[in-house]
């Protein structure tokens, strides 16, 4: 696993801008290298937070939309069309205004599909989906995604794993069912750390005074039970975007870098 390297910026629509800005440059450069680029969403303030700036860059038409595959780090396990599922307020944010191809929007399953309320057969749906995605090259398991972002909750929640429940410890899956999250809805789907983990970059973003605690737990060595966004790491990357708000409790050995 990288290790993590952080960018603080001063404020959180600074840091939204500045993420979509780096988001823009992936994408076209993993279009230009590879025909064709891989990106996860999350949801939450932070994750939508960026997907409206993205849709104010004038630089966003610099994306080949049609090449462009969208995934989900989690779901809220409510009804297609429910105003809380993270995809509806992604669509509202940016998918709508862009023309993406269908085909490569994989939302995660609603609690009204094929699968009703069954959560854990609907998230054994997605791992199939990402399977049938992947190359040889990734061992059946989930394509390569090129960027993996994570909004940090102020448990230290990343995507729907949460301290100390089942699904932070799942260490086969790639797609698990959660009940009884302390967060609303108590249902989801949440991809699960090797999964994470899969991805070349993975990008935490924390803005805010309520994540600086957050922040200083999981970079000062806690453990991923506890704190799952201790354990959320890129293959090639690992990059914290941060506000100065939630940069504040760092230690100081992380923050600011010391200067040589
Ligand atoms: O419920 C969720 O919360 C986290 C963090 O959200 P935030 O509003 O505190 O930034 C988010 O990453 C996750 O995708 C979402 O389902």
């Amino acid at each position: 696993m990288s290790t993590p390297q952080l960018v603080v910026h001063h404020d959180k629509e600074l840091m939204a801008q500045a993420a979509a800005a780096r988001l823009i440059t992936k994408i076209v450069d993993a279009q230009a290298s590879r025909g064709y680029a891989s990106v996860v969403l999350t949801g939450g303030r932070n994750g939508n937070g960026l997907l409206a700036a993205l849709a104010a860059a004038p630089a966003r038409d610099a994306i080949d939309w049609g090449r462009l595959d969208l995934w989900w780090g989690d779901e809220r396990f409510l009804p297609e069309g429910d105003a809380e599922r993270n995809v509806t307020q992604a669509r509202a944010a940016l998918l709508d205004s862009v023309p993406l191809d269908p085909k490569r929007v994989h939302a995660m399953p609603a609690s009204d599909g094929p699968w009703g309320a069954d959560v854990d057969a609907a998230a054994a749906s997605y791992a199939e989906e990402l399977a049938r995605a992947a190359g040889p090259e990734n061992h059946g398991a989930v394509p390569t995604f090129d960027v993996l972002m994570l909004g940090v909750g102020p448990d230290t929640h990343v995507a729907s794993l949460f301290p100390e429940l089942p699904a932070v410890r799942e260490t086969e899956r790639t797609v698990v069912g959660v009940r009884g999250a302390p967060k609303p809805p108590p249902t989801r789907v949440t991809l699960t750390l090797p999964a994470i983990r899969a991805a070349r970059e993975v990008w935490l973003l924390a803005a805010g005074e309520d994540k600086a605690g957050a922040a200083a737990i999981a970079l000062s060595g806690a453990g991923e039970i506890q704190a799952p966004a201790a354990g959320a790491a890129g293959r090639a990357r690992t990059l914290w975007l941060l506000d100065a708000a939630a940069a504040s409790r760092l230690p100081r050995s992380l923050y600011p870098p010391a200067s040589p």
